[in-house]
């Protein structure tokens, strides 16, 4: 099966998980865009989205989704998006496609974060992805530089500024042995809007998309 076909396959069984008659949190990404594709197919049970880009909210609004106002929203029973990488323990890393931040909100509304992903992106340790990193413009060699400090190379990625506002770095070159321990450190830094780290706010369940079909962890 190619990747495009693994993404089809999780993003049509992560439908299990949705609950009739509620809002759905929607994540961002070219899996997440299968998930909306196979979720029109029941819009009329569910009672709308919450979603974390303008990309995603165009795709549901394309589809007759109803999107809505996080601020309206108190709680979702489940938020449903990719990862760039998982580990084991449903530890992830996110903001490929720069969303991370509205992610991370979208996320910490849900009882439970159903992450969908192809096998290719389940990994021992975190890291080998460039992280993410959401920054506020003018703290960006600041951030870098702390970065160093940590074995990390940071550069900016080109051209993009986010739904927010502001600009993504990433860094190469880390082995994130303690997701939690930089996520939260990681934080606190001035200028950081939002690291990729998704350890806080890890996935419940994964949808693995392999070979042999969809492969159910549960962390
Ligand atoms: O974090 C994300 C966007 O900010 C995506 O979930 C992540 O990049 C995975 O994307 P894809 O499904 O296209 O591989």
């Amino acid at each position: 099966m190619t990747q495009d076909e693994l993404k089809a396959l999780v993003g049509q069984a992560a439908l299990d998980y949705v609950v009739p008659g509620s809002i759905v949190g929607v994540g961002t990404g070219s899996t997440v865009n299968c998930f909306i594709d196979a979720l029109a197919g029941m819009k009329d049970r569910i009672a709308g989205a919450v979603s974390s880009s303008e990309k995603s909210s165009e795709r549901l609004r394309a589809h007759g989704i109803r999107v809505l106002d996080s601020n309206t929203v108190e709680r979702l029973p489940v938020y449903i998006d990719g990862a760039d990488e998982i580990d084991h323990r449903g530890n992830m890393v996110k903001g490929g496609g720069a969303a991370l931040t509205r992610e991370k909100i979208v996320a910490d509304l849900a009882e439970r974060f159903i992450c969908i992903a192809d096998e290719s992106k389940l990994v021992d340790t975190l890291g080998k992805f460039p992280l993410p990193v959401e920054v506020i413009p003018m703290a960006a060699t600041q951030i870098a530089r702390r970065f160093k400090k940590h074995g990390g190379d940071a550069v900016l990625r080109a051209g993009v500024v986010t739904d927010n506002g502001c600009h993504i770095l990433d860094v190469r070159g880390l082995s994130i042995t303690d997701p939690a321990g930089m996520e939260a450190e990681v934080s606190q830094w001035p200028g950081v809007v939002t690291v990729g780290i998704f350890a806080r706010h890890k996935a419940s369940v994964c949808l693995l998309g392999t070979a042999q079909g969809v492969k159910t962890l549960t962390f």
